[in-house]
C-alpha cells in the first residue's frame, strides 16, 4: 500500500451529480455500479442506501461516488432506466468507509460488490427498515364487549406500550381479538422506542494505577487520539504485562474527545472475559459484534453506530466494515492471530485492513501483541510502526521458560503420549493446588483410522484428507468439509471385524490419559467444536478460571488471550505438530503459538512452569522458546525470509484453479499460466497440485505469482485476469492476495 493515498485518489467528486441519473453499488459479485433513474421528488447522495430493482425482485444497494469523467452520462439514455424505489433511512455511508471498500476491491481483486457485501449483510439489513410497534389503550371503549375484549382491556389498563403479540399472550386471547380492538380504536399503535443500542462508558469509572512502563505507553497512546492523526503503534509487550489496560487508556481518551473506538479481537469465545474487564474499566460493556449476536440486535447496532451513539464496538474481523460516524481509535488485539485472515469469498486481512481503515479516517492504530506477526516486527524495525514495549509483567512474575523434554530419551510408552517427566510435574501442580494445561492442536479423539488387518486408512470420499475420529460423538469426521459417518465396526476395504485402530492423538485421547494417570482430577477438555456452540465454551472458560477444573486439555483455542489466574503449569504435547510442511509460516506460527500458550502460565501470583514434549529439541524455534529469547528468533526468521525472498520482503499471489474433473483444473491452470503477462518483476510459479489436492470434490492446483515488494502486485493480477481464457461453469479461481495458509 503506498503512503500516499488517500480518499480524494478514489473519489475524485463527492458531490451529488447534477444529473437524476446515479451509480448504485449492490452487494453482487458484478464489476461495476449500475446505473439508476433518481425519481422525482427523492434526493440521493453518494453513500445512502437506498432500494432498487434488479430484474425481479428488490434489492439494497449503495449510491455510489462517479469515477468517471464528467458528461460521460450523456450517452445514457435516461428514459430506459428503472427508477429507485426508495432511500432508506439510515445515515449514508461515510467517504472513509467507501474508500475502505473501493480500496479493499482494488487490493484483493474482488469485485467491489462482494466488499460492499461485507458491510451491507443481508441479515442485518432484512432488520434495517423495520420499526416495532406495540399497542396501548385508549379512552374510547368498544360498542360491543365481549369477555375477550374485557380481559384485553384489563390485561392492558395499565397504561403501558406492548409488542401486539404479547397484549394477546398476557390476556391469554388470540391477535385477532386485538387486532378488532384496533380497528375500533380502542388500542392505538405506536412505534416501540428502541431500547439504547449500548451504555455510554464512562473514561473516568475506574482508572487503574498504571505501572510505569503501561503509564509511558498510555501516554503516547493518549496523545495520538488527542492528535487526530493516522500513525501505527505496535503495544509489544509480554505475556501477562496488561496490554487491555494500557490501550484502555487510549480508549478513555477517545471517548472523551466524543470519538468512536474499534477493538477487534480474533476469538469470538475470548469477548465474554473481554466485555467483563471493559465494564468494570467503564461502567458499561461495549457493543460487540461478531456472528453469534442475533440479526435484529446487529441491525441496531448498525444504526446505532452510524449515528455515533454507540461509542465501543469490539467485534471479529466484520466489524471492521460497521459505518462509524467518526471513528478516533482502531486497536487490534493479538494482532499476530491467523483467525484476521479471511479465507474464502473476499481473501482480506483484518489487520492490514485495519490500518486502512485507520489512514482513511485519520485515526490511530495499536496493534498489541506479545508475539508480532513478522510483518509488523518489520515495520516496528523499520520504524514504519512506532513500537511501546510493556517487558515484565504486571504481576511482577516471570514470564515462563519453556523447559525440553525430548521424546527421543524419555518419551512416554507406546500409545502414551504424556511423557513420565510431565506426568510427574503435572501430579506435582495438582498438589499444589494450581492448574494444568495441556495443549494439543488436534480436535477429536485420534487423528487418523487404521485397519489393523489390511492397513487400510479411512479417508474422507471428497477431500484429500484423513477422517477424524469424534469418540465422545461416535462419528469419524472430515475437518475439510464437515463429512461425518459412524464409525464402521469393520474394515471398509477387507471387511475383517473389528480390526480398526485409532492412530495418533487427538485432545479427547489425551483427556483418556490423564484420567488414568491422576484419577481424582477434574478433566476438562477445551476445543472450537465442542458440543453446545459459544455459550458452552464461554461457560466452560469461566469454570476455569473460576478454578473448578484442575487439568485443561486444549487445543489453539486455550492458546489465545486467556487469563486464567490458577493456571501453574503448561506441557505442550507435541511441540513439532505444525513444522515441516514446506510452509514457509510454520516457524513463525509455531513460536507464536507455543510462546502464547506458556504465557498462560503464572499469570497472577503463582510461578508458572511450562514445558515442551519435542522430537527435535535442537530445531532454531525450540531453541529460542526454551532460551525464552524472542529476538534471536525474530533475528534469524527475518534473514531467513529476506535471503529466500519470502513475505515481507517479497509479495505473493496465490491463485487456487478447482473444479471437479482434475484433468480439466489442471489444463486451466496451466492455460492461466501460459498468459501471465510478461514482466521482470513478476515469477509465476506452477501450477502445482495443492499440497490440500482436492476439497469437497474439488480438485485444486495451485499458483503462485511473486514480486518485489513494491510492486503492484494486485494491478497485475487484475490485468492477468482480465486477459485470461474464459474458463469452464464448472472451474473456480480463487485470488489470495498476500495468502497466510500455503495449502
Ligand atoms: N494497571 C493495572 N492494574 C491492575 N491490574 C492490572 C493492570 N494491568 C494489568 N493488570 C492485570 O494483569 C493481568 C494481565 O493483563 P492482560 O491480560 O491485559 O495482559 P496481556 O498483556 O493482554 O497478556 P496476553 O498477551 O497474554 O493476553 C490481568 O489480570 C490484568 O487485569
Ligand atoms: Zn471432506
Amino acid at each position: 500500500m503506498s503512503e500516499t493515498t488517500d480518499i480524494s485518489t478514489f473519489f475524485p467528486e463527492m458531490t451529488p451529480p447534477a444529473s437524476r441519473v446515479v451509480d448504485v453499488l449492490l452487494p453482487l459479485a458484478v464489476g461495476t455500479a449500475y446505473s439508476y433513474r433518481v425519481p422525482e421528488g427523492l434526493e440521493v447522495a453518494p453513500g445512502d442506501i437506498v432500494v432498487v430493482p434488479l430484474g425481479p425482485r428488490n434489492m439494497l444497494g449503495c449510491v455510489w461516488p462517479d469515477p468517471g469523467a464528467p458528461g460521460e452520462r450523456k450517452t445514457i439514455d435516461e428514459a430506459r432506466l428503472k427508477a429507485i424505489i426508495r432511500r432508506y433511512d439510515v445515515r449514508p455511508l461515510q467517504p472513509d468507509l467507501m474508500a475502505l471498500i473501493q480500496w479493499i476491491a482494488d487490493y484483493t481483486v474482488t469485485p467491489p460488490g462482494m466488499v460492499l457485501r461485507l458491510a451491507l449483510r443481508h441479515d442485518e439489513t432484512a432488520h434495517l427498515g423495520r420499526e416495532r410497534t406495540g399497542v396501548r389503550l385508549t379512552e374510547k371503549r368498544p360498542a360491543r364487549a365481549t369477555a375477550a375484549r374485557q380481559r384485553v382491556i384489563t390485561a392492558l389498563s395499565d397504561g403501558l406500550l406492548r409488542a401486539k403479540a404479547e397484549a394477546a399472550k398476557d390476556a391469554g386471547v388470540s391477535a385477532s381479538v386485538v387486532d378488532g380492538l384496533v380497528d375500533e380504536g380502542v388500542l392505538e399503535t405506536l412505534v416501540i422506542p428502541p431500547e439504547p443500542a449500548a451504555g455510554v462508558p464512562d473514561p473516568a469509572h475506574a482508572a487503574p494505577d498504571l505501572a510505569p512502563a503501561q503509564a509511558e505507553a498510555a501516554h503516547v497512546l493518549r496523545a495520538a487520539v488527542s492528535a487526530r492523526t493516522f500513525r501505527v503503534h505496535l503495544l509489544d509487550g509480554v505475556t501477562g504485562s496488561g496490554k487491555t489496560e494500557t490501550y484502555f487508556e487510549a480508549v478513555a481518551e477517545a471517548i472523551r474527545q466524543g470519538r468512536q473506538t474499534l477493538i477487534l479481537m480474533p476469538e469470538i469465545a475470548l469477548t465474554q472475559a473481554f466485555l467483563d474487564r471493559f465494564a468494570s474499566r467503564f461502567g458499561v460493556r461495549p457493543a460487540e459484534w461478531h456472528s453469534a449476536v442475533s440479526s435484529r440486535r446487529r441491525a441496531r447496532l448498525f444504526r446505532a453506530v452510524a449515528d455515533g451513539e454507540v461509542r465501543v464496538v469490539a467485534g471479529a474481523r466484520s466489524a471492521l466494515f460497521l459505518p462509524f460516524r467518526d471513528l478516533g481509535l482502531v486497536i487490534v488485539d493479538e494482532e499476530h492471530d491467523t483467525a484476521y485472515k479471511q479465507e474464502d469469498g473476499v481473501h482480506y486481512h483484518a489487520r492490514d485492513m485495519a490500518v486502512v481503515r485507520g489512514r482513511f479516517c485519520n485515526a490511530p492504530v495499536v496493534l498489541a501483541s506479545a508475539t508480532p506477526s513478522l510483518e509488523t516486527e518489520v515495520n516496528a524495525r523499520r520504524g514504519r510502526y512506532q513500537r511501546l514495549s510493556l517487558p515484565t509483567r504486571f504481576s511482577g512474575a516471570l514470564v515462563p521458560r519453556l523447559e525440553p523434554i525430548d521424546l527421543r530419551r524419555e518419551g512416554p510408552a507406546k500409545g502414551r503420549w504424556i511423557a513420565p517427566r510431565l506426568a510427574e510435574e503435572m501430579g506435582k501442580t495438582l498438589e499444589s493446588g494450581g492448574q494444568a494445561l495441556l495443549f494439543l492442536n488436534r480436535r477429536g479423539y485420534a487423528p487418523l483410522t487404521l485397519c489393523r488387518a489390511c492397513g487400510h486408512r479411512i479417508r474422507c470420499p471428497s477431500c484429500s484428507s484423513w477422517l477424524v475420529e469424534h469418540r465422545f460423538r461416535r462419528r469419524l469426521e472430515c475437518h475439510q468439509c464437515g463429512y461425518a459417518m459412524p464409525v464402521p465396526s469393520e474394515c471398509p476395504s477387507c471387511h475383517e471385524p473389528n480390526s480398526l485402530i485409532p492412530c495418533g492423538p487427538g485432545v479427547e485421547r489425551l483427556q483418556e490419559e490423564v484420567q488414568a494417570l491422576l484419577p481424582t482430577a477434574r478433566t476438562q477438555v477445551l476445543s472450537s467444536d465442542l458440543a453446545g456452540g459459544v455459550e458452552r465454551l464461554r461457560a466452560e472458560l469461566d469454570a476455569v478460571t473460576q478454578g473448578e477444573v484442575d487439568v485443561v486439555i486444549g487445543t489453539q483455542l486455550v492458546a489465545k488471550g486467556h487469563n486464567f489466574p490458577g493456571l501453574a503449569m503448561v506441557g505442550v504435547v507435541d511441540a513439532d505438530v505444525g513444522l515441516g510442511y514446506g510452509d514457509p509460516r510454520a516457524a513463525e506460527r509455531t513460536f507464536q503459538l507455543l510462546h502464547q500458550v506458556a504465557g498462560r502460565a503464572g499469570r497472577a501470583h503463582i510461578a508458572g512452569r511450562a514445558y515442551l514434549q519435542t522430537y527435535m529439541p535442537e530445531h532454531p524455534v525450540m531453541q529460542a522458546l526454551v532460551a525464552g529469547d524472542r529476538d534471536a528468533f525474530y533475528d534469524r526468521e527475518i534473514a531467513e525470509r529476506e535471503e529466500a525472498r519470502l513475505p515481507p520482503f517479497a509479495r505473493f499471489c496465490a491463485l487456487i484453479v478447482s473444479g471437479p474433473d482434475p484433468h480439466a483444473a489442471q489444463a486451466y491452470a496451466r492455460a492461466l499460466a501460459a498468459c501471465s503477462p510478461f514482466t521482470p518483476d513478476v515469477r509465476v510459479l506452477g501450477p502445482a497440485e495443492a499440497p490440500l489436492a482436492m476439497v469437497r470434490g474439488r480438485h485444486r492446483f495451485r499458483l503462485l505469482a511473486r514480486s518485489a515488494r513494491g510492486f503492484d502486485l494486485s494491478a497485475y493480477v487484475r490485468a492477468w485476469m482480465e486477459g485470461a481464457p474464459r474458463a469452464g461453469s464448472t472451474i473456480k479461481v480463487e485470488i489470495d492476495i498476500d495468502p497466510q495458509s500455503f495449502v
